[in-house]
Protein backbone atom coordinates (compact mmCIF):
# COMPACT_ATOMS: atom_id res chain seq x y z
CA UNK A 1 0.00 0.00 0.00
CA UNK A 2 1.10 3.72 -0.66
CA UNK A 3 1.00 6.98 0.81
CA UNK A 4 -0.23 9.80 -1.63
CA UNK A 5 1.61 13.42 -0.45
CA UNK A 6 0.33 16.41 -1.74
CA UNK A 7 2.51 18.97 -2.07
CA UNK A 8 5.37 16.25 -1.23
CA UNK A 9 7.72 18.37 -3.29
CA UNK A 10 7.47 21.40 -1.29
CA UNK A 11 9.64 22.16 2.01
CA UNK A 12 7.54 20.34 4.81
CA UNK A 13 6.61 17.58 2.07
CA UNK A 14 9.74 16.48 0.63
CA UNK A 15 11.15 15.65 3.88
CA UNK A 16 8.36 13.93 4.95
CA UNK A 17 8.71 12.09 1.68
CA UNK A 18 12.35 11.07 2.93
CA UNK A 19 11.16 9.98 6.09
CA UNK A 20 8.27 7.73 4.83
CA UNK A 21 11.30 6.37 2.03
CA UNK A 22 13.90 5.30 4.94
CA UNK A 23 10.60 3.66 6.54
CA UNK A 24 10.63 1.14 3.27
CA UNK A 25 7.00 3.33 2.35
CA UNK A 26 5.52 3.21 -1.30
CA UNK A 27 5.20 7.05 -1.75
CA UNK A 28 2.90 8.64 -4.56
CA UNK A 29 3.69 12.84 -4.17
CA UNK A 30 1.21 14.83 -6.13
CA UNK A 31 2.47 18.88 -6.41
CA UNK A 32 2.07 21.35 -9.14
CA UNK A 33 5.53 22.78 -8.71
CA UNK A 34 4.78 26.02 -7.93
CA UNK A 35 6.69 26.03 -4.54
CA UNK A 36 7.88 22.83 -4.97
CA UNK A 37 11.43 20.71 -6.80
CA UNK A 38 11.13 17.95 -8.98
CA UNK A 39 14.85 17.20 -6.83
CA UNK A 40 13.27 17.09 -3.57
CA UNK A 41 11.47 14.24 -4.27
CA UNK A 42 13.85 11.64 -3.40
CA UNK A 43 12.04 8.72 -4.75
CA UNK A 44 8.54 7.24 -5.04
CA UNK A 45 6.27 8.52 -8.06
CA UNK A 46 5.93 11.89 -8.66
CA UNK A 47 2.60 13.47 -10.42
CA UNK A 48 2.63 16.63 -11.83
CA UNK A 49 -0.01 18.59 -11.12
CA UNK A 50 -3.08 20.67 -9.67
CA UNK A 51 -5.15 19.23 -6.61
CA UNK A 52 -8.46 21.16 -8.33
CA UNK A 53 -7.66 18.73 -10.89
CA UNK A 54 -10.32 16.10 -10.49
CA UNK A 55 -9.38 13.99 -13.40
CA UNK A 56 -5.60 13.73 -12.51
CA UNK A 57 -6.63 13.15 -8.22
CA UNK A 58 -9.17 9.94 -9.65
CA UNK A 59 -6.71 8.71 -12.15
CA UNK A 60 -3.55 8.94 -9.31
CA UNK A 61 -6.01 6.54 -7.22
CA UNK A 62 -6.59 4.55 -9.94
CA UNK A 63 -2.92 3.56 -10.83
CA UNK A 64 -1.78 3.71 -7.23
CA UNK A 65 -2.89 1.30 -3.99
CA UNK A 66 -2.97 4.70 -1.85
CA UNK A 67 -4.38 3.36 1.80
CA UNK A 68 -3.54 6.85 3.31
CA UNK A 69 -2.75 10.59 2.32
CA UNK A 70 -0.71 13.08 3.86
CA UNK A 71 -1.84 16.76 2.49
CA UNK A 72 0.76 19.65 2.57
CA UNK A 73 0.06 20.84 -0.34
CA UNK A 74 -1.40 24.50 0.18
CA UNK A 75 -0.21 28.55 0.25
CA UNK A 76 0.73 28.75 3.34
CA UNK A 77 2.08 32.33 3.44
CA UNK A 78 0.69 34.84 6.68
CA UNK A 79 1.35 38.28 4.86
CA UNK A 80 0.47 37.00 1.03
CA UNK A 81 -3.11 35.81 2.88
CA UNK A 82 -3.87 40.04 4.23
CA UNK A 83 -3.59 40.96 0.04
CA UNK A 84 -4.50 38.24 -1.31
CA UNK A 85 -7.15 36.10 0.55
CA UNK A 86 -9.14 34.51 -2.74
CA UNK A 87 -5.69 32.36 -3.64
CA UNK A 88 -5.91 31.34 -0.31
CA UNK A 89 -9.20 30.27 -0.14
CA UNK A 90 -9.61 28.85 -3.76
CA UNK A 91 -6.29 26.95 -3.21
CA UNK A 92 -6.58 25.62 0.14
CA UNK A 93 -10.31 25.02 1.13
CA UNK A 94 -11.47 24.51 -2.41
CA UNK A 95 -8.22 22.20 -3.21
CA UNK A 96 -8.64 20.23 0.10
CA UNK A 97 -12.42 19.78 -1.09
CA UNK A 98 -11.17 18.44 -4.30
CA UNK A 99 -9.15 16.25 -2.24
CA UNK A 100 -11.93 15.03 -0.24
CA UNK A 101 -14.02 14.00 -3.06
CA UNK A 102 -11.30 12.64 -4.89
CA UNK A 103 -10.56 10.14 -1.47
CA UNK A 104 -14.34 9.32 -1.05
CA UNK A 105 -14.67 8.22 -4.11
CA UNK A 106 -11.82 6.12 -4.26
CA UNK A 107 -12.73 4.89 -0.76
CA UNK A 108 -9.54 5.98 0.46
CA UNK A 109 -10.30 7.12 4.14
CA UNK A 110 -7.25 8.33 6.15
CA UNK A 111 -5.43 11.36 5.69
CA UNK A 112 -2.85 13.34 8.00
CA UNK A 113 -3.67 17.47 7.43
CA UNK A 114 -0.83 19.94 7.69
CA UNK A 115 -2.59 22.05 10.26
CA UNK A 116 -1.01 25.14 11.86
CA UNK A 117 -0.46 27.54 14.86
CA UNK A 118 -2.06 30.26 12.67
CA UNK A 119 -4.92 28.92 13.31
CA UNK A 120 -5.27 30.06 17.26
CA UNK A 121 -4.72 33.82 16.36
CA UNK A 122 -3.43 36.04 19.58
CA UNK A 123 -3.18 32.81 21.97
CA UNK A 124 -5.82 32.72 25.12
CA UNK A 125 -2.70 31.46 27.20
CA UNK A 126 0.44 30.23 26.50
CA UNK A 127 2.02 27.88 25.88
CA UNK A 128 -1.14 26.94 23.38
CA UNK A 129 -3.05 23.75 23.79
CA UNK A 130 -4.89 22.25 21.50
CA UNK A 131 -8.25 23.05 23.39
CA UNK A 132 -7.57 26.21 23.12
CA UNK A 133 -9.68 28.71 21.78
CA UNK A 134 -9.09 29.26 17.62
CA UNK A 135 -10.03 32.63 16.19
CA UNK A 136 -7.40 33.01 13.53
CA UNK A 137 -5.73 36.54 12.84
CA UNK A 138 -4.63 36.32 9.28
CA UNK A 139 -6.56 34.83 6.42
CA UNK A 140 -4.19 31.82 5.86
CA UNK A 141 -4.97 30.58 9.56
CA UNK A 142 -8.64 30.79 8.37
CA UNK A 143 -8.42 28.92 5.37
CA UNK A 144 -6.40 26.18 7.03
CA UNK A 145 -9.19 26.30 10.70
CA UNK A 146 -11.51 25.70 7.56
CA UNK A 147 -10.05 22.42 5.85
CA UNK A 148 -9.24 21.07 9.60
CA UNK A 149 -13.61 21.56 10.01
CA UNK A 150 -14.18 20.36 6.92
CA UNK A 151 -12.16 17.24 7.02
CA UNK A 152 -14.13 16.79 10.44
CA UNK A 153 -17.57 17.23 8.69
CA UNK A 154 -16.11 14.05 5.89
CA UNK A 155 -15.83 12.22 9.43
CA UNK A 156 -19.13 12.47 10.47
CA UNK A 157 -20.54 11.93 6.97
CA UNK A 158 -18.16 9.21 5.51
CA UNK A 159 -16.24 7.60 8.21
CA UNK A 160 -13.23 9.48 7.32
CA UNK A 161 -9.88 9.24 10.15
CA UNK A 162 -8.30 12.06 10.29
CA UNK A 163 -4.69 13.63 12.09
CA UNK A 164 -4.28 17.38 11.90
CA UNK A 165 -1.04 18.38 12.82
CA UNK A 166 -0.69 21.99 14.12
CA UNK A 167 2.89 22.74 13.20
CA UNK A 168 4.52 25.66 14.68
CA UNK A 169 7.78 26.90 12.67
CA UNK A 170 9.40 24.60 10.70
CA UNK A 171 12.99 25.15 9.47
CA UNK A 172 16.59 23.21 9.29
CA UNK A 173 17.52 20.69 6.67
CA UNK A 174 17.93 16.89 6.32
CA UNK A 175 20.55 15.80 7.64
CA UNK A 176 21.71 14.31 4.40
CA UNK A 177 22.23 17.57 2.82
CA UNK A 178 20.30 16.81 -0.46
CA UNK A 179 16.99 18.92 0.34
CA UNK A 180 16.52 21.85 2.23
CA UNK A 181 14.32 25.18 2.30
CA UNK A 182 14.05 26.57 -0.98
CA UNK A 183 11.32 29.09 -1.64
CA UNK A 184 10.59 32.05 -4.47
CA UNK A 185 10.29 34.77 -3.23
CA UNK A 186 11.43 33.31 0.59
CA UNK A 187 9.58 34.96 3.02
CA UNK A 188 10.74 32.92 6.32
CA UNK A 189 12.63 34.28 9.05
CA UNK A 190 15.35 31.43 9.68
CA UNK A 191 16.21 31.55 5.21
CA UNK A 192 16.11 35.23 5.27
CA UNK A 193 19.00 35.54 7.85
CA UNK A 194 21.19 32.76 6.75
CA UNK A 195 20.57 34.81 3.26
CA UNK A 196 22.16 37.89 4.43
CA UNK A 197 24.76 36.11 6.58
CA UNK A 198 25.20 34.62 2.96
CA UNK A 199 25.42 38.38 1.42
CA UNK A 200 22.88 37.54 -0.61
CA UNK A 201 20.94 40.51 0.84
CA UNK A 202 21.91 43.83 2.56
CA UNK A 203 19.87 43.00 5.84
CA UNK A 204 17.23 41.67 7.60
CA UNK A 205 14.28 43.51 8.47
CA UNK A 206 12.63 43.06 11.62
CA UNK A 207 8.55 43.44 11.68
CA UNK A 208 7.69 45.16 14.58
CA UNK A 209 9.70 45.71 17.92
CA UNK A 210 6.59 47.24 19.37
CA UNK A 211 4.63 43.97 20.10
CA UNK A 212 3.76 43.19 23.74
CA UNK A 213 6.74 40.94 24.32
CA UNK A 214 10.37 40.98 26.39
CA UNK A 215 12.26 42.76 23.35
CA UNK A 216 9.30 44.05 21.45
CA UNK A 217 9.50 41.36 18.24
CA UNK A 218 7.36 38.73 17.50
CA UNK A 219 8.13 35.13 19.64
CA UNK A 220 7.85 31.76 17.86
CA UNK A 221 8.57 28.06 18.23
CA UNK A 222 10.63 26.79 15.70
CA UNK A 223 10.60 22.80 15.20
CA UNK A 224 13.38 20.32 12.81
CA UNK A 225 11.73 19.85 9.43
CA UNK A 226 12.90 16.06 10.53
CA UNK A 227 11.03 16.07 13.86
CA UNK A 228 8.22 17.53 11.98
CA UNK A 229 8.35 14.53 9.12
CA UNK A 230 8.81 11.99 11.97
CA UNK A 231 5.33 12.98 14.03
CA UNK A 232 3.78 12.36 10.21
CA UNK A 233 4.97 8.78 10.22
CA UNK A 234 3.29 8.46 13.67
CA UNK A 235 0.04 9.80 12.43
CA UNK A 236 0.14 7.34 9.70
CA UNK A 237 0.92 4.64 11.86
CA UNK A 238 -2.02 5.96 14.11
CA UNK A 239 -4.48 6.06 11.55
CA UNK A 240 -3.64 2.56 10.55
CA UNK A 241 -3.77 0.97 13.86
CA UNK A 242 -7.44 2.08 13.63
CA UNK A 243 -7.21 4.57 16.34
CA UNK A 244 -9.44 7.78 16.92
CA UNK A 245 -8.94 11.29 14.91
CA UNK A 246 -7.14 13.58 16.73
CA UNK A 247 -5.55 17.27 16.94
CA UNK A 248 -1.90 17.96 17.98
CA UNK A 249 0.18 20.49 18.26
CA UNK A 250 3.87 19.88 17.22
CA UNK A 251 6.18 22.22 18.78
CA UNK A 252 9.45 22.61 21.06
CA UNK A 253 7.57 24.98 23.32
CA UNK A 254 10.21 27.69 23.77
CA UNK A 255 10.05 30.81 22.18
CA UNK A 256 12.48 33.00 20.38
CA UNK A 257 11.99 36.37 19.78
CA UNK A 258 12.67 37.78 15.99
CA UNK A 259 16.14 39.82 17.29
CA UNK A 260 16.83 36.38 19.66
CA UNK A 261 16.43 34.41 16.06
CA UNK A 262 19.38 37.03 14.48
CA UNK A 263 21.59 37.10 17.10
CA UNK A 264 21.82 32.60 17.33
CA UNK A 265 22.46 32.70 13.72
CA UNK A 266 25.03 35.47 14.48
CA UNK A 267 26.67 33.06 16.71
CA UNK A 268 26.04 29.70 14.29
CA UNK A 269 27.58 31.54 11.38
CA UNK A 270 29.85 33.50 12.76
CA UNK A 271 29.22 36.50 10.25
CA UNK A 272 27.58 40.19 10.67
CA UNK A 273 24.08 40.15 9.89
CA UNK A 274 23.00 43.73 9.54
CA UNK A 275 19.54 43.82 10.60
CA UNK A 276 16.67 46.74 10.09
CA UNK A 277 13.34 47.51 11.71
CA UNK A 278 10.41 47.96 9.95
CA UNK A 279 6.78 48.22 10.79
CA UNK A 280 4.56 45.08 11.77
CA UNK A 281 3.52 42.95 8.97
CA UNK A 282 0.13 42.56 8.93
CA UNK A 283 -1.63 39.67 10.50
CA UNK A 284 0.91 38.56 12.35
CA UNK A 285 0.59 37.13 16.54
CA UNK A 286 3.16 38.17 18.98
CA UNK A 287 3.47 35.17 20.67
CA UNK A 288 3.10 31.34 19.71
CA UNK A 289 4.52 28.56 21.66
CA UNK A 290 3.31 25.45 21.62
CA UNK A 291 2.58 22.89 24.40
CA UNK A 292 2.92 19.33 22.27
CA UNK A 293 2.70 16.96 25.34
CA UNK A 294 -0.28 15.50 24.28
CA UNK A 295 1.70 14.70 20.66
CA UNK A 296 3.88 12.95 22.66
CA UNK A 297 1.90 11.04 25.32
CA UNK A 298 -0.31 10.00 22.16
CA UNK A 299 1.81 9.87 19.49
CA UNK A 300 4.86 8.71 21.02
CA UNK A 301 6.52 11.77 19.22
CA UNK A 302 9.86 13.11 20.63
CA UNK A 303 11.80 15.74 18.44
CA UNK A 304 15.38 14.89 18.75
CA UNK A 305 16.35 18.36 17.45
CA UNK A 306 15.08 20.94 19.93
CA UNK A 307 17.98 23.23 20.15
CA UNK A 308 17.82 26.10 18.37
CA UNK A 309 21.39 26.42 17.60
CA UNK A 310 21.41 23.11 16.47
CA UNK A 311 18.17 24.05 14.04
CA UNK A 312 19.85 26.58 12.57
CA UNK A 313 22.74 25.05 12.50
CA UNK A 314 21.36 22.46 10.15
CA UNK A 315 19.76 25.23 7.99
CA UNK A 316 22.98 26.93 7.39
CA UNK A 317 24.01 23.58 6.36
CA UNK A 318 21.83 23.53 3.56
CA UNK A 319 22.45 27.11 2.36
CA UNK A 320 26.24 27.33 2.60
CA UNK A 321 26.32 24.18 0.40
CA UNK A 322 23.40 25.46 -1.80
CA UNK A 323 23.22 28.98 -1.62
CA UNK A 324 21.35 28.79 -5.22
CA UNK A 325 19.16 26.44 -3.67
CA UNK A 326 18.12 23.44 -5.96
CA UNK A 327 18.75 26.08 -8.73
CA UNK A 328 22.54 26.01 -7.53
N1 LIG B 1 6.60 26.15 6.90
C1 LIG B 1 6.01 26.22 8.09
O1 LIG B 1 6.60 26.73 9.06
C2 LIG B 1 4.62 25.67 8.32
C3 LIG B 1 4.07 25.74 9.61
C4 LIG B 1 2.78 25.27 9.83
C5 LIG B 1 2.08 24.67 8.79
N2 LIG B 1 2.64 24.58 7.57
C6 LIG B 1 1.87 23.91 6.49
O2 LIG B 1 2.66 22.84 5.98
C7 LIG B 1 2.41 22.66 4.59
C8 LIG B 1 3.72 22.67 3.84
O3 LIG B 1 4.40 23.89 4.08
P1 LIG B 1 5.78 24.20 3.37
O4 LIG B 1 6.47 25.23 4.17
O5 LIG B 1 6.47 22.92 3.07
O6 LIG B 1 5.26 24.88 2.02
P2 LIG B 1 5.75 24.69 0.52
O7 LIG B 1 5.16 25.81 -0.25
O8 LIG B 1 7.22 24.50 0.47
O9 LIG B 1 5.06 23.32 0.09
C9 LIG B 1 3.75 23.24 -0.42
C10 LIG B 1 3.81 22.42 -1.68
O10 LIG B 1 2.48 22.25 -2.20
C11 LIG B 1 2.47 22.49 -3.58
N3 LIG B 1 1.12 22.94 -3.91
C12 LIG B 1 0.48 24.05 -3.46
N4 LIG B 1 -0.77 24.12 -3.95
C13 LIG B 1 -0.94 23.01 -4.72
C14 LIG B 1 -2.01 22.50 -5.49
N5 LIG B 1 -3.18 23.15 -5.58
N6 LIG B 1 -1.84 21.34 -6.16
C15 LIG B 1 -0.65 20.68 -6.08
N7 LIG B 1 0.40 21.10 -5.38
C16 LIG B 1 0.26 22.26 -4.70
C17 LIG B 1 3.56 23.52 -3.82
O11 LIG B 1 4.10 23.49 -5.14
C18 LIG B 1 4.61 23.10 -2.79
O12 LIG B 1 5.54 22.17 -3.32
C19 LIG B 1 1.45 23.76 4.19
O13 LIG B 1 0.16 23.21 4.14
C20 LIG B 1 1.57 24.78 5.31
O14 LIG B 1 0.35 25.47 5.49
C21 LIG B 1 3.89 25.07 7.29
O1 LIG C 1 12.00 39.14 7.05
C1 LIG C 1 11.33 38.81 8.04
C2 LIG C 1 10.51 37.64 8.03
C3 LIG C 1 9.76 37.35 9.16
N1 LIG C 1 9.82 38.16 10.25
C4 LIG C 1 9.03 37.81 11.46
O2 LIG C 1 9.49 36.56 11.90
C5 LIG C 1 8.42 35.81 12.47
C6 LIG C 1 8.32 34.49 11.75
O3 LIG C 1 7.87 34.75 10.41
P1 LIG C 1 7.83 33.66 9.26
O4 LIG C 1 9.12 32.92 9.21
O5 LIG C 1 7.33 34.33 8.03
O6 LIG C 1 6.77 32.61 9.82
P2 LIG C 1 5.27 32.83 10.33
O7 LIG C 1 4.65 34.02 9.74
O8 LIG C 1 5.30 32.74 11.84
O9 LIG C 1 4.53 31.59 9.68
C7 LIG C 1 5.13 30.29 9.59
O10 LIG C 1 4.76 29.58 10.72
C8 LIG C 1 3.35 29.34 10.81
C9 LIG C 1 3.11 28.54 12.08
O11 LIG C 1 3.41 29.33 13.22
C10 LIG C 1 2.91 28.58 9.57
O12 LIG C 1 1.57 28.26 9.61
C11 LIG C 1 3.22 29.36 8.31
O13 LIG C 1 2.85 28.59 7.18
C12 LIG C 1 4.69 29.65 8.28
O14 LIG C 1 4.97 30.48 7.16
C13 LIG C 1 7.16 36.67 12.29
O15 LIG C 1 6.94 37.37 13.48
C14 LIG C 1 7.55 37.67 11.20
O16 LIG C 1 6.92 38.92 11.31
C15 LIG C 1 10.62 39.29 10.27
O17 LIG C 1 10.66 40.02 11.26
N2 LIG C 1 11.36 39.58 9.16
Amino acid sequence: MAVLVTGGAGYIGSHAVAALLEKGEEVVVVDNLQQGHREAVTGGRLYEGDLRDEELLDRIFRENEIDSVIHFAANSLVGESMKLPGKYYHNNVYGTLCLLEAMNRAGVKRIVFSSTAATYGEPESVPIRETDRTEPTNAYGETKLAMEKMIRWFETAHEFRYVSLRYFNAAGAHESGKIGEDHDPETHLIPIVLQAALGQRPHVSVFGEDYPTEDGSCVRDYIHVSDLADAHILAVERLRRGEASAVYNLGNGQGFSVKQVIDIARRVTGRDIPAVIEPRRSGDPAVLIAASDKARAELGWNPRRSELEAIIASAWGWHRARPQGYRG
